[in-house]
Parts: C-alpha cells; structure tokens; sequence
C-alpha cells in the first residue's frame, strides 16, 4: 500500500490560468480518489495539438485555470472504493475516451465512444461529487479531458484507464494514449482500407504519418501525401507514403489535382489537420461511387464543414473518427502489446524530450515543423 493511500499529495504540475498565457508550474493539492477513481502517478506526457487548441481559448469545453494533457502513461498510486480493475502499482495509460461497457453506446457494437463520464469530463470534474481532485491552497482546479496528465499526480475514473503490459516503456507507450491510435485506426477501424486501396492523406504530422503507416500496413497500393511544407515528405516516406503533393505547387484545387493524379479519384482520404476547407478538398477528392473520406483533425468551434450534396448523392461517404474508433480499456493494451512485438512503430514519432518544468518549450517546439512528439519526463 502506497504511504500516501487516502492522504493529499502535493505534487508539480503545469497550470494553465487563461488561454493563451505561458502554463505555470505549481505546487499543486491532488486529492485522494473517491469511489470509481484512481490516482495515478503521471511518469511521463506527451503533448498533443488538442492540448493546444483548448489553451488557445477556442475550445468552448475549455475552463480555466485547468491542468491540460491526456497522452500519457504512469503508475496507479491508490484506487477508490469499487474499483476492481486495476490496483496500486499497475503500470497504466489514462484514456480520454472511455469505455465503461455498460452505457447505450458501450453495448451498441457500433462505436467506441461511451456515455458514463462524459457529463463530468466535459466540464472539468468528477462524477461523484461534480468536484475536482485537483486545488491550489484551497482554490479548485479543473480537469481536462478526464485525464489532466501535465500534473505529476492525476486523478481519473476508473473506466478511463487502460492497464498495459509492466515491461512496456512508459517513456514510449504515453504516445498510445492519443496521436499514434488516431491515425492507425481511422484506417483500420473507421475507413476499414482493403489491401490494393489508393489512400489520400493530408497533413503529415503524428496523426497523419500514423495513418500512413496503417494503410501501409492494411496493403494500400498507393499512400498519397498531402503538406503545404515540403520538409514533410522526405520523413513520411518512412511511414509509408508513396508520393507527396504540396498544394502550392498548384494553381488548380487540390482535389482536382489528385482526382486527375488517381483516375477519377482516391478509395480513401484523411484530414488529419482541422482545417474545414482542407476537410471539404479530402472529400471531393474521392472517388464517385464509393470514395470514402474520414475527419480526423479537430476545428476550431462553430467551424462548419460544406460540400454539393450531389457529391454524397453519387456515393461518396463522409465520416469521422474519435481515437481512431478504438475502445480504450479493451484496445490500448493490444496496441501496447503489438508495439512490444514491433508491429507498429512508436519510437519514431518521438522527436524530442524535455521536462515537466519546460513544458512552454515544448508547446513552442509542437509549432515548429520539426517536432513530431515530444514527451515529457515529468519527475
Ligand atoms: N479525432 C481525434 O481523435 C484526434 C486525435 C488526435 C489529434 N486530433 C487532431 O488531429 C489533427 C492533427 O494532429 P497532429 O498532431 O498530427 O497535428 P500537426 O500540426 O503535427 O500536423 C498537421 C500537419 O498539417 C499540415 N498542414 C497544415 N495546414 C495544411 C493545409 N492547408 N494543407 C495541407 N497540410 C497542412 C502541417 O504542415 C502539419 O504537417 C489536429 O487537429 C488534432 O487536434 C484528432
Ligand atoms: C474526442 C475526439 C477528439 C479527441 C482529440 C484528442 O486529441
Ligand atoms: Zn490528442
Ligand atoms: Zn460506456
């Protein structure tokens, strides 16, 4: 039993006070977990562009002052009452999504979102009190995404933590708790690419080099790679795209581009990006009659997505994808496992690490072109 079981433990973490301000590093109270919920030691964090986003002040879900984060993998500390799936010295990745398989949408078969924790996670606290676990001398701070993993120590629900193989590298597998899952399975999952599909993939970031690399392993025959920077294509070429186009290099809109490049148009598309002009040139590059184009890239708030209707009439399917359609408890642990057994990749979308206390340099470094993922040691 952990001698800090049942106590408050005062730890470090990085408090985002307002949008868009440089993230603070605090002395901060995590409280002991109540019934349904695990504290976890938070080993090591990587940074994702969702965490950027809700900083940025345009996420509407995001509250301030807040604890961002939730790529992530660590130590169960101590648990609260009833909970019976994973216990003190567990070695676990926190999941955003959950998967409580009891709710409407747990037992639907159709999706891996689920209903039980999303009320509180949407708002910054926790189910059983409508609280934080989280304060600074008293004054609450919020939750973000039910995961909070820029604090040394964290509190989530029970149905939001993934127990993985102990011999996993925590310092590697963190990335599997959100950019890496993405992008493999919108592929595998959401689109379901068949071997010998043509694949359209725009944005080369971790998200985008990840679907990449899973239509690559699902048998593409062609991975086409869409950036506006060049300096993409010569390291997306190791995950598996086959050509690259950079839209500047055109006068003509880029889906004509590559309907006239593919014969009519790609199997598969992917917007891996935000942006819903880009999600608009995703779908109308695909091909009539079957083309499928899947948004993966979150947009900012009150962003609307448009296209002729005549382009869905003549059987093109517009969908969308949340951790890549995996459920999370029942799936990150497989993703871990096939990691351990080199059957995807994770090390290389790793491009740099830092510490908890330079956590703004990293944010800085997300922007630049170079960085991928960088992970944080956070003790
Ligand atoms: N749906 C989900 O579950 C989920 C999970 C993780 C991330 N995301 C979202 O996925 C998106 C991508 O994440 P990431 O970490 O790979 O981001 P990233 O910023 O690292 O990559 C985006 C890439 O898009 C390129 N780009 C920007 N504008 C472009 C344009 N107009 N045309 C072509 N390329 C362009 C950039 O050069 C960059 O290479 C983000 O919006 C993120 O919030 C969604
Ligand atoms: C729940 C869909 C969006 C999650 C984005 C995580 O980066
Ligand atoms: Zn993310
Ligand atoms: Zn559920």
């Amino acid at each position: 039993m952990a001698s800090t079981e049942g106590q408050v433990i005062t730890c470090k973490a990085a408090v985002a006070y307002e949008p868009n301000k440089p993230l603070v590093i605090e002395d901060v109270q995590v409280a002991p977990p109540q019934a349904g919920e695990v504290r976890i030691k938070i080993l090591f964090t990587a940074l994702c562009h969702t965490d950027a986003y809700t900083w940025s002040g345009k996420d509407p879900e995001g509250l301030f002052p807040c604890i961002l984060g939730h790529e992530a993998a660590g130590i169960v500390e101590s648990v609260g009452e009833g909970v019976s799936e994973v216990k003190p010295g567990d070695h676990v990745i926190p999941c955003y999504q959950a998967e409580c398989r009891e709710c409407k949408f747990c037992k639907s078969g159709k999706t891996n979102l689920c209903g039980k924790v999303r009320a509180a996670t949407g708002v910054g606290i926790m189910m059983n009190d409508r609280k934080t676990r989280f304060s600074i001398n008293g004054k609450p701070i919020y939750h973000f995404m039910g995961t909070s993993t820029f604090s040394q120590y964290s509190v989530v629900h029970d149905v939001s933590v993934a127990k993985i193989d102990p011999s996993a590298p925590l310092e590697k597998v963190c990335l599997l708790g959100c950019g890496v899952p993405t992008g493999l399975g919108a592929v595998w999952n959401t689109a379901k690419v068949e071997p010998g599909s043509i694949v359209a993939v725009f944005g080369l970031g971790t998200v985008g080099l990840a679907v990449a690399e899973g239509a690559k392993a699902a048998g593409a025959s062609r991975i086409i790679g869409i950036d506006i920077d060049n300096n993409k294509f010569k390291r997306a070429k190791d995950f598996g795209v086959t050509e690259f186009i950079n839209p500047k290099d055109h006068e003509k809109p880029i889906q004509q581009v590559i309907v006239d490049q593919t014969d009519g148009g790609v199997d598969y598309s992917f917007e891996c990006i935000g942006n819903v002009s880009v999600m608009r040139a995703a779908l109308e590059c695909c091909h009539k009659g079957w083309g499928t184009s899947v948004i993966v890239g979150v947009a900012a708030s009150g962003q609307e997505i448009s296209t002729r209707p005549f382009q869905l009439v003549t059987g093109r399917v517009w969908k969308g994808t949340a951790f890549g359609g995996f459920k999370s408890r029942s799936q990150v642990p497989w993703l871990v496992d096939k990691y351990m057994k080199k059957e995807i990749k994770v090390d290389e979308y790793i491009t740099h690490n830092l510490t908890l206390g330079e956590i703004n340099k990293a944010f800085d470094l997300m922007h630049e072109g170079g960085c991928l993922r960088c992970v944080l040691t956070m003790h």
